[in-house]
């Protein structure tokens, strides 16, 4: 079985791929940093080392590595002949990995099993955006038959895995919690083999669940730790601003989980503490600058801060913890990080009203909007 697995990062390294080796996939890593790809084929195997309880090496060996910029043939021959496709190289990185799977579709006897193709990205259905692209990098008189030779599912994957130490080379340190959820319907009776995951009717509860918890808890750590002045993601929850800030959030978003998805109270309180030790774990290297990196996409209409407090302010419910927490958002000032740099420009360029619209996406009738205007002018003042 072999796996082509776009984006040989943090996730890619010490999860999907490691997930994959365990699996029995030959994993073949497609990335556009040279110098990693050609880190990872100069090695016969990397470490993935597991910290906190129950922590441990693992070792993956057999993958190969392709730089996807410079060597585009090979790897659509490999993609051809590819059991599985997975990405983990951002949302918005997903327009530039789908012509090449569009072009290996092409060229895929259609005598193959259909290629397996997954999205691990932190947004909601980014396997469906993925195919929306795949399908515009094809021609539209070829779509029903190329489309026949791909499975696209969604999925959620959960482990956190910070930015890597430079001296680490190609090894990784993980948290030894991992979870990835895939969507079962796509693949009938012909799913992919990987004992790691497990496979769920209905994927929509999973992954809101996950980011509007994990992530929107995390986010407002780091945003809330950027704001006091403190860097390590473990050491922000000590502060009992923060701790209080972002216990607020997560009972918001679970009130609308339960609401919306019917999970059961007591279980979700229970997953939201279990979260709070993840991220209050010290042997984790992890900084509130990755956690909160890119703030305009986590403040866009469908992610962990607008889209639960839009549908808490659609039902009526309580969301004032999480607007507090977009304010915190604006304050994330990171010069290397493109769109922080980006988001304070249009703080001072346009105004509060132009801000919502542009960046979270709500229109100016919606039961959220005044809420973040005044949140937005109180930072702008
Ligand atoms: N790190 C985590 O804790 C974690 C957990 C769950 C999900 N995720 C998600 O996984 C994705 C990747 O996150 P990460 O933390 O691993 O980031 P990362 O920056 O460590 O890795 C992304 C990799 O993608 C590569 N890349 C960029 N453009 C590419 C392209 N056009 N083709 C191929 N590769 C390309 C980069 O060179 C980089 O190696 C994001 O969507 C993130 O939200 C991350
Ligand atoms: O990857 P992002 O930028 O969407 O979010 C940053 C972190 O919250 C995220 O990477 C978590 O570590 C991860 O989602 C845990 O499963």
């Amino acid at each position: 079985m072999k796996a082509v697995h776009f984006g040989a990062g943090n996730i890619g390294r010490g999860f999907v791929g490691l997930l994959l080796h365990d699996a029995g996939y030959e994993v073949v890593f497609a990335d556009v940093n040279a110098e990693l790809i050609d880190a990872l084929n100069a090695a016969p195997s990397y470490e993935v080392h597991e910290v906190g309880d129950g922590g441990g090496v693992r070792t993956v060996t057999g993958y190969r590595a392709i730089n996807s910029a410079t060597s585009e043939n090979e790897l659509i021959a490999e993609i051809q002949t590819a059991d599985v496709v997975t990405t983990a190289v951002g949302p918005n990185i997903l327009r530039f990995v789908a012509p090449v799977i569009a072009r290996a579709l092409a060229l895929r006897d259609s005598g193959l099993a259909p290629l397996a193709v997954m999205a691990c990205e932190n947004a909601i259905n980014a396997t469906d955006l993925l195919k929306t692209e795949v399908q515009s990098a094809v021609d539209p008189e070829q779509w029903e038959a190329l489309s026949a030779r791909a499975v696209f599912a969604n999925t959620a994957v959960d482990r956190i895995v910070p930015g890597q130490d430079p001296a680490a080379g190609i090894d990784v340190t993980v948290e030894t919690f991992y979870e990835w959820v895939i969507e079962s319907a796509p693949f009938g009776d012909a799913r992919p083999e990987i004992p790691g995951a497990t496979f769920v009717d209905a994927l929509g509860p999973y992954i809101e669940r996950k980011l509007f918890t994990v992530n929107t808890g995390h986010a407002t750590a780091a945003y809330y730790g950027f704001a006091a002045g403190i860097d390590k993601i473990s050491d922000v929850l000590a502060n009992s601003d923060v701790a209080d800030a972002v216990r607020h959030v997560l009972e918001e978003t679970s009130n609308l989980l339960v609401v919306k998805h019917g999970i059961d109270a007591e279980v979700q309180r229970a997953y939201r503490e279990k979260i709070l030790t993840r991220f209050a774990n010290p042997h984790l290297p992890d900084t509130v600058q990755r956690v909160g990196r890119q703030p305009l996409r986590k403040l866009s209409r469908n992610e962990r801060f607008v889209s639960p407090a839009a549908e808490l302010a659609e039902r009526g419910l309580g969301r004032s913890a999480l607007v507090d927490a977009i304010g915190k958002a604006l304050q994330f000032d990171v010069p290397d990080d493109e769109q922080s740099v980006e988001m304070r420009a249009l703080l001072s360029d346009v105004s509060p009203q132009e801000f919502v619209e542009r960046v979270s996406g709500l229109a100016p009738e919606h039961p959220l909007f005044d809420e973040l205007v005044a949140v937005v002018a109180a930072r702008s003042n």
